[in-house]
């Protein structure tokens, strides 16, 4: 059970290939290795597949997602990092401009699960990150599937109305072609 939740949902299937890219800000070693495997466990549970790229902090993460998002062809994201509370409003600044990157970026279409965890001391972290206690990273990656599987499903019927990247068929020279009459 991921989380506080005691009522899980049933993990998504996907009958076309799906890839994930995680993004991950390996902060603190061992929080990020323990995350990093329990996404990855789940995704492949999924029968999905999976990238990895690394940031240097969770700061970074939603720009990285966006330029994944841009550039290239990834159903769904993995947010993954861990932001420990320090002495200064740093905290306040990571953890809040990620999260509500994260969220503008979900809003505008990409599947995202957020699974960069903020809290006060390494013993909550460590909690959260263990995929045998509250497994945080697996309900990141649950999340993502969840958002792809619902994109999908409601795809949105082909109208027939408008230009249809592909169905241009031209088969001759061009007119401004100086060889053609
Ligand atoms: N203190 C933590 C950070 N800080 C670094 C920022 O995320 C960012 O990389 C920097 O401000 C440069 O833009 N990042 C974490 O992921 N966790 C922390 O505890
Ligand atoms: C989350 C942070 O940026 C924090 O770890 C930085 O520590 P400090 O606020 O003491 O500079």
């Amino acid at each position: 059970m991921a989380g506080h939740s005691d009522n899980e949902l049933a993990l998504p299937t996907f009958d076309k290939p799906c890839k994930v890219l995680i993004v991950i800000a390996p902060y603190y070693g061992a929080i990020s290795t323990a995350q990093l495997a329990s996404a990855r466990a789940v995704i492949e549970r999924a029968g999905a597949t999976h990238d990895t790229v690394e940031m240097p902090g969770s700061l970074e993460i939603p720009t990285a997602i966006g330029i994944a998002h841009r550039q290239a062809d990834f159903d769904g994201y993995v947010a993954l990092g861990c932001v420990i509370r320090g002495r200064t409003s740093h905290y306040d600044v990571v953890v809040n401009e990620s999260a509500r990157a994260i969220a503008t970026l979900g809003l505008a279409g990409a599947c995202i699960g957020n699974g960069i965890i903020t809290v006060e001391n390494m013993e909550q972290a460590e909690e959260r990150a263990d995929a045998d206690r509250l497994d945080t990273a697996g309900a990141a990656a649950q999340a993502a599937l969840h958002l792809i599987a619902l994109q999908r499903s409601m795809k949105k019927a082909d109208t027939g109305i408008g230009f249809k990247p592909g169905s241009f068929q031209h088969d001759g020279p061009t007119k401004t072609d100086p060889t053609v009459a």
